[in-house]
């Protein structure tokens, strides 16, 4: 196990390029189980989760070599095999995307039940609601799902759950219905950008889906995909954290090969909170730390601020001149990153699914834990600011999601070193 040795206080300047993203490139993997042809994708991130993705399609009969760092080809040795063990899943929650392809390409799937995380309680109702209405049959048995159907008819549902739509919901009854027999409608569906690029990419496997990146999705069933060559779309969570790298540490960091229609709302509230940005083209910005300023916010579903960014905006405005109101809309539990913050010094009140930021002039360094992968992104940002040495443990869960991340920002004039965690 690893941990981060930052020593503070340094701006933070230059340019940084973006990955792909993290949570496009897993599910257009598991889409790859759709088709028995080859697929091609580029701009897929090397990460630990993307890793973890590779070990679960060989599982699955595929096989998968690397063209290049970012393309892999994945090709079919088997359509065989249909399980996803328990050892897999519980490293990775989006494992859970295999169920769909696997029922509408192989009629059954066999899928460890993922659980909750540190980000609070992850429920699957809505994945199996939308399963069954395509016809399919689902009993959980020791630990697992068991989903079976010979034939999935397409009908009109409604997948909207009490804290909004779901990401992987969507994707993988998109994923069963594109080759169920006649037309889906997916009311109720996620609008991320994540949810319209898998659809892009089944299109062009020869799938028949409009309204993706809306929230009513169709899909006309077809008989079969075939193999297609696709570049992953630019992570936004991680442009969006090298934003708020620059506005910590009052630094100057052009960020390229983003997409800057998919951080709109990002970059709105991070110049509330006092970065400047400067949008140079579709895919390049600058952003510029200031004063920072107390900001209110609520995470919500795409196209509002996301969840996966609302740590790395706490670290920031720990040190506004204000009090910041945080509110998480989707996952209320997701604040364990702040009591981590705490002991650096910040003034923040957790009450139920707010949290309450009054701003502190300065953050000291500490020893600190990460949680999850996102908290660990913020407490890295908290330790670029603060003064003093600030070690960083568990970064597994930040290798989970973030390609290079320290080298990424060592090119930047950060201060900041991997070191075994048991030293
Ligand atoms: C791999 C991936 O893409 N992960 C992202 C995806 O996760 P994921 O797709 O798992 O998150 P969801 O969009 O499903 O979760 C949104 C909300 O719906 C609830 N819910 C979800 C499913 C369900 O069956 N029942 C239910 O009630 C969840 O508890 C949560 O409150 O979207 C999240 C929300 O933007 C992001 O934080 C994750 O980074
Ligand atoms: C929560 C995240 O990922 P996952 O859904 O894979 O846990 C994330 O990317 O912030």
């Amino acid at each position: 196990m690893d941990k981060y040795v930052i020593h503070g206080q340094h701006r933070l300047q230059g340019t940084v390029s973006i990955s792909g993203a993290k949570n496009s490139s897993l599910p257009l993997m598991a889409a790859s189980l759709l088709t028995a042809e080859p697929v091609i994708l580029h701009n897929v991130p090397y990460l630990m989760d993307i890793r973890t993705m590779v070990s679960l399609l060989t599982q699955l009969g595929k096989s998968i070599s690397y063209l290049d760092p970012h393309t892999i080809k994945i090709e079919e040795k088997s359509a065989e095999p249909y399980e996803a063990p328990y050892d897999i899943v519980r490293k990775m929650r989006a494992s859970i995307a295999v169920l769909g392809p696997l029922l509408g390409r192989r009629g059954k799937a066999r899928v460890s039940f993922p659980g909750g995380c540190t980000i609070g309680p992850r429920p699957i109702d809505l994945h199996i609601k939308g399963m069954k209405a395509l016809g399919a049959e689902i009993t959980i048995e020791e630990g697992y799902i068991n989903a079976t159907c010979p034939e999935l008819k397409g009908c009109q549902m409604n997948l909207l759950g009490s804290f909004g739509p779901s990401v992987l919901g969507t994707e993988n009854v998109m994923m069963a219905a594109v080759l169920a027999k006649g037309t889906t409608i997916i009311e109720g569906a996620a609008a991320e950008p994540e949810v319209a690029d898998l659809a892009n990419f089944l299109n062009q496997m020869g799938a028949n889906i409009t309204g993706a990146g809306t929230s009513i999705i169709t899909i006309e069933g077809v008989d079969s995909l075939h193999g297609v060559e696709y570049t992953t779309i630019p992570d936004r969570i991680e442009a969006g954290t090298f934003i708020a790298a620059a506005g910590i540490t009052g630094g100057e960091i052009r960020i390229e090969n983003a997409c800057v229609h998919h951080l709109a709302e990002p970059i709105e509230i991070f110049s509330r909170a006092g970065v400047e940005i400067e949008i140079l083209s579709d895919t390049t910005l600058i952003a510029r730390g200031k004063n920072i300023r107390p900001i209110e916010v609520e995470t919500k579903p795409y196209p509002f601020f996301p969840t996966d960014l609302q740590a790395q905006l706490m670290a920031l405005v720990t040190l506004s001149d204000g009090i910041s109101i945080i509110s998480e809309k989707i996952f209320p539990d997701r604040f364990l990153h702040a009591a981590e913050l705490c002991r650096m010094g910040a003034d923040i009140h957790i009450d139920g699914a707010v949290a309450v930021v009054k701003g502190v002039p300065y953050l000291s360094g500490a020893a600190i834990m990460a949680s999850d992968l996102r908290a660990g992104a913020g407490l890295v940002l908290a330790g670029l600011a603060a003064r003093g040495k600030t070690e960083v443990l568990r970064i597994y869960h930040i290798d989970r999601g973030y390609e290079h991340f320290e080298e990424k920002l060592r090119a930047l004039g950060a201060d900041i070193e991997r070191r075994p965690q048991e030293e």
